[in-house]
């Protein structure tokens, strides 16, 4: 692959000792699939960002997945796992959670879970195929499985929304899901600590849904040069049309992933 043209891009390949790389889990490290549970990572992935880690300044996942799932879908059965990452962070439930050499710190989990656990049930009856994932830190509702997944993500949208309300919660939306989760965290946020924290001079954030427009409104904010990289889908074009390079899917990020490090290793 040719390395796109960008004055962000271009930072990170100068100083790659400065460079932060941040990545969202599905989507982007791992293709959609109709089954959140089954959604492993490109094969490929976990050695090409082993391989970076080694020399840029820090890789962080920041996701909506727990740290946990992401490093248990993470795992290659013939190569390097996400944990084999070195210096890999995680940053799950959209920042709330943080996984780094081995250990989870959390928060308890939100009061008003309890409630949706018992009333969500209620809202979906009736909905073919919609599916709850339930995150302990947030609960989810899918409807990529129904006969109708759109009609059936509308319909919901309402009720969904009530639900969050009344139990001090918000709705994340993404590709075919309604995410219940606890407010004051987003992408941007955690992204922005983080580039703090590791004293970055330059990042790369790259995302592939709605979620991830916080962080790409970071890498914007940030004192700092920085690169979007869309992971292009048919399903969510909002995220392309604020990107500085768009790429074909996991596959394609995992090319532009592998291409970087070649260069910043001088091959
Ligand atoms: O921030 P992310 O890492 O992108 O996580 C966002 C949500 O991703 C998952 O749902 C999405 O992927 C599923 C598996 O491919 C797919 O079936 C679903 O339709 C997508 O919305 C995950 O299940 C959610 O919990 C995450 O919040």
């Amino acid at each position: 692959m040719t390395i796109p043209r960008h004055a962000g891009l271009e930072a990170l390949l100068d100083d790659p000792q400065g460079a932060v790389i941040g990545l969202d889990y599905d989507g982007t490290l791992a293709p959609i699939v109709a089954d959140p549970a089954a959604a492993r990572i490109h094969p490929d992935a976990p050695g090409v960002l082993a391989e970076l880690a080694e020399r840029v300044g820090g890789i962080v996942i920041v996701t909506g997945r727990p740290p946990g799932t992401a490093l248990a879908l993470g795992t290659s059965d013939s190569g390097p796992s996400l944990s084999d990452v070195p210096g890999l962070v995680i940053l799950g439930h959209y920042g709330l959670e943080r996984w780094e050499s081995g250990r989870i710190t959390a928060p308890p989990p939100s009061r008003g879970l309890e409630q949706v656990r018992e009333r969500l049930p209620l809202i979906v009856d009736g909905f073919d195929g919609v599916l709850v994932e339930d995150k302990g830190q947030a609960v989810a509702v899918h409807t990529r499985t129904s006969p109708d997944p759109e009609a059936a993500l509308e319909a919901l949208r309402g009720p969904v929304a009530e639900l969050a309300m009344e139990t001090g919660l918000v709705v994340e939306p993404g590709r075919l899901v309604l995410e219940l989760r606890p407010a004051g965290v987003d992408k941007g946020r955690a992204l922005s600590r983080f580039l703090a924290e590791r004293k970055a001079r330059s990042v790369m954030f790259v995302g592939d849904d709605l979620g991830d427009i916080a962080a790409f409104d970071a890498v914007v904010a940030a004192p700092i040069p920085g690169v979007r990289v869309c992971s292009g889908s048919a399903e969510v074009t909002a995220l392309a049309e604020r990107a500085d390079i768009v790429v074909d899917g996991p596959a394609g990020v995992v090319d532009l992933l592998r291409t970087i490090s070649g260069r910043v290793a001088g091959r």
